[in-house]
C-alpha cells in the first residue's frame, strides 16, 4: 500500500433500528400514530378515492409489480395505497432499459418512496458493493432518506446501506453497502478517494434536485459526481418544485428523461392552512411569537427564519425565557445538528427554530404549524422566494394530514414579499385579526385539532372562511 492511500476501515451499515421514517413506520416520533390511525386512515382512504387528490390511485402497490419483500416492507410502513407520483413515476422507472427521470410532485407525497423503491428493485444484492446512489442537499434529509431505504427494504435478506455525510471519526472508511445516500460534498470527496467504488453504480438520484442544481457549489458538486460515476447509470431527478430557470440544466442533467410535472398552481396543498399576520413593527415579532408559544406545542411546531444569527437569537431570548425549544442551523457540528433533529423527531423537543437548511424535505408527520418568522426572500433579502415558501410550509400537512402555515409580515416590504408569492401559486392567505387572541387561539387549536381527529379538508376551509 503506498502512504498516499487512506487506511481504510470496514464499512459501518445502517440499521432498521437506526432509520428516521414517520408516516405509519414503527419508528413514530411526538404524536403517537396510534391515537389516531383509524380516524386518519378513514380519511385518507377518501383522499385516496379522490381522482383530483395528489394522493390518488388507480392501482394497488400489488398491481406494481414490485417483489414480495418490498410490497412486504411497504406495508411494515402502514402504505395502504400508491398516492399519485408514486404510481405514475413507479412503471416509468422501473422500464428496462432503464430511462432518465424527472418527476415533480407536491409536498409530502411520497417521492421519496418512489425513487425508493426504484432503487431496491434494480439492487443485486449477492454483489455488496454501491450499486444506487442518492443525494440529498442536507445531512437530516440524507439520513431521512436512509432510513426509508432501510426500512423498507428490512425483508431484503443481506441488503446494507449506509449514510455518506460529514463524519469527521469515519474519515476514512469504505463505503462496502449497496445504498448510499449522501450529501454532494462528502460523495464527491470519497468517490475521489476511492472509497467508494464508483463502477457498480446504476442509479443516481438528486433528491430536492432543482435546489441541487440550482445552489451555487452544490450544483457543481452534484455534477462533478456524475462524472465520477459509469456513463449508463439512470439519472432520476425529484422535487416538489422545478422553477423555469432550473429545467434546461434539469434536462441536461438527466437526458431524454421521462418527465412528469404540475403547473405551480398545482403544488399548494389543500390540507395546509395558509395564514399570515400583519404586525405593526418588526420588533413586535418576538412579542407576538411567544403569544403562540402554548400553540406551538400542542404537537410540533418548526420556526423558519432567515439567518443563523436570528435563530440563535431566538433560541436564546426563547430559553432565557422558559421555554424549551430547539434550534439548528449550518452553524452546527455534524453531531449536534443530528442530537437537535433526533430530539425534534422523537417529540422531547416540540418547537424548532432553524434556517433554510432544513426547509426541505424533512418529514416530521407531528408538526402541526411552520411559522414564516422571516418571509423567505432570495440570497438579496428583497425578492421574494416562492420555492423556498413552499418547501418550509410543506413540513406540516404531510400525505393528507393538515397544518397551519402562518407568516409573519410587519412591513411593506415584507408584505409585498408575501403577495408576490400567494401571486405566484394564485393561493389565498387569510389574514389573522390580532386583535382578538381569543378567537385566533380557537380557531388554530380547532386547526390543529382536527388534524388529529382527521377532519376532511373541506371543514378545514370552513372553519376558517370566517376569518
Ligand atoms: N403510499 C403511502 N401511503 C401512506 N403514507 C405514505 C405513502 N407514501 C408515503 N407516505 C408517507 O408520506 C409522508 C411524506 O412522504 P415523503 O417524505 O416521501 O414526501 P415528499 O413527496 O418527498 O415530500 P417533500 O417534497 O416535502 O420532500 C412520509 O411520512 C411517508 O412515510
Amino acid at each position: 500500500m503506498s502512504t498516499s492511500e487512506p487506511v481504510t476501515e470496514p464499512a459501518e451499515e445502517f440499521t432498521v433500528a437506526q432509520a428516521q421514517v414517520d408516516g405509519g413506520g414503527e419508528v413514530a416520533n411526538g404524536s403517537p400514530l396510534a391515537e389516531t390511525e383509524y380516524k386518519v386512515e378513514v380519511k385518507l382512504a377518501d383522499m385516496q378515492a379522490d381522482p383530483n387528490n395528489p394522493l390518488y390511485s388507480a392501482k394497488s402497490f400489488e398491481e406494481l409489480k414490485l417483489s414480495d419483500e418490498l410490497l412486504k416492507g411497504i406495508q411494515h410502513m402502514n402504505f395502504r395505497k400508491p398516492s399519485k407520483i408514486q404510481e405514475k413515476a413507479l412503471p416509468l422507472l422501473l422500464l428496462d432499459p432503464p430511462t432518465n427521470m424527472i418527476a415533480q410532485s407536491q409536498s409530502g407525497t411520497g417521492k421519496t418512496a418512489a425513487f425508493s423503491l426504484n432503487i431496491l428493485s434494480r439492487i443485486d444484492i449477492s454483489r455488496v458493493e454501491p450499486q444506487a446512489l442518492a443525494l440529498a442537499p442536507s445531512r437530516e434529509l440524507a439520513r431521512q432518506i436512509l432510513g426509508v431505504i432501510t426500512h423498507m427494504g428490512q425483508f431484503m435478506e443481506g441488503l446494507k446501506t449506509m449514510a455518506a455525510i460529514p463524519d469527521p471519526s469515519r474519515r476514512n472508511q469504505r463505503f462496502e453497502a449497496h445504498v448510499l445516500v449522501g450529501t454532494p460534498g462528502t460523495v464527491q470527496e470519497q468517490l475521489r478517494r476511492k472509497l467508494i467504488k464508483a463502477d457498480g453504480i446504476k442509479i443516481l438520484v438528486l433528491d430536492e434536485a432543482d435546489n441541487m442544481l440550482d445552489q451555487q457549489g452544490l450544483g457543481e458538486q452534484c455534477t462533478r459526481v456524475k462524472t465520477l460515476l459509469p456513463k449508463s447509470i439512470q439519472t432520476v431527478l425529484f422535487s416538489a418544485t422545478f422553477p423555469p430557470a432550473v429545467i434546461n440544466y434539469a434536462n441536461r442533467f438527466a437526458p431524454n428523461a421521462n418527465v412528469l410535472t404540475l403547473a405551480h398552481e398545482e403544488l399548494t396543498i389543500e390540507g395546509i392552512k395558509q395564514l399570515y399576520i400583519d404586525i405593526d413593527k418588526d420588533n413586535d415579532k418576538y412579542a407576538t411569537l411567544l403569544k403562540f408559544y402554548g400553540l406551538m406545542t400542542q404537537a410540533s411546531s418548526i420556526i423558519f427564519v432567515r439567518t443563523r444569527r436570528t435563530a440563535e437569537e431566538l433560541e436564546k431570548r426563547m430559553v432565557a425565557e422558559g421555554h424549551k425549544v430547539a434550534q439548528l442551523s449550518g452553524a452546527l457540528e455534524g453531531p449536534e445538528r443530528d442530537r437537535v433533529i433526533d430530539q425534534f423527531r422523537s417529540g422531547e423537543a416540540k418547537v424548532l427554530i432553524t434556517t433554510n437548511v432544513l426547509a426541505r424535505g424533512i418529514d416530521v408527520e407531528s408538526v402541526t404549524m411552520v411559522i414564516n418568522y422571516d418571509v423567505p426572500t432570495m440570497a438579496d433579502g428583497r425578492e421574494a422566494d416562492p420555492e423556498t415558501y413552499l418547501h418550509r410550509i410543506g413540513r406540516t400537512g404531510r400525505f393528507g394530514r393538515v397544518g397551519v402555515a402562518l407568516t409573519f409580515v410587519h412591513d411593506r416590504q415584507s408584505w409585498e414579499q408575501l403577495h408576490a408569492i400567494a401571486n405566484y401559486f394564485k393561493t389565498d392567505l387569510h389574514p389573522i385579526d390580532t386583535s382578538d387572541w381569543d378567537n385566533v387561539e380557537e380557531m388554530i387549536q380547532n386547526i390543529i385539532k382536527s388534524s388529529r381527529a382527521g377532519k376532511s379538508t373541506k371543514e378545514m376551509t370552513e372553519m376558517i372562511t370566517g376569518l
